[in-house]
């Protein structure tokens, strides 16, 4: 069974705009990027003391999140997801965490394509 005390944390559809891609309009322009990220981690200590020092700071992983993603270009889904996910996952805290990536504007005939990469902490 699950621990309880495995708190989930979810960013969801964090909009950015970023150069991705490998065609020539893809590395000329910005295009939309959603992001959906889950992490887990024990709260039993947050949730007794009420204290942000004892929590996994969702604020500061954003901010670093929208740092990486608005400051660089990437050519594929897979480098970017992973970039974000190695942020997502750093945190000591952390027990698991997965990253999506949607690019709404990459097929013609297609709502959005997305990528998603997850991370286990090792045993
Ligand atoms: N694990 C938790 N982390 C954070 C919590 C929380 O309850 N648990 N709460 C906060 C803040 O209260 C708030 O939700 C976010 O902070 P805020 O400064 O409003 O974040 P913004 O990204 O909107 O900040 P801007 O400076 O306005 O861009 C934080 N973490």
């Amino acid at each position: 069974m699950m621990n309880p005390e495995l708190a989930i944390i979810r960013i969801k559809n964090l909009r950015l705009r970023t150069f991705i891609g490998i065609k020539d309009e893809e590395i000329n322009n910005r295009q939309d990027v959603i992001i959906n990220v889950t992490m887990h981690y024990y709260a039993e200590k947050a949730r007794k003391t009420d204290d942000m020092e004892h929590a996994l700071n969702y604020r500061t992983i954003t901010k670093a999140i929208i740092t990486l993603v608005e400051d660089n270009r990437f050519s594929l889904l897979e480098h970017l997801t992973g970039k974000i996910l190695e942020i997502a996952s750093e945190h000591p805290w952390v027990e698991y965490a997965t990253v999506e990536v949607d690019k709404p504007h990459a097929l013609r005939f297609a709502d959005s394509v997305s990528l998603q990469l997850s991370w286990q902490r090792p045993e």
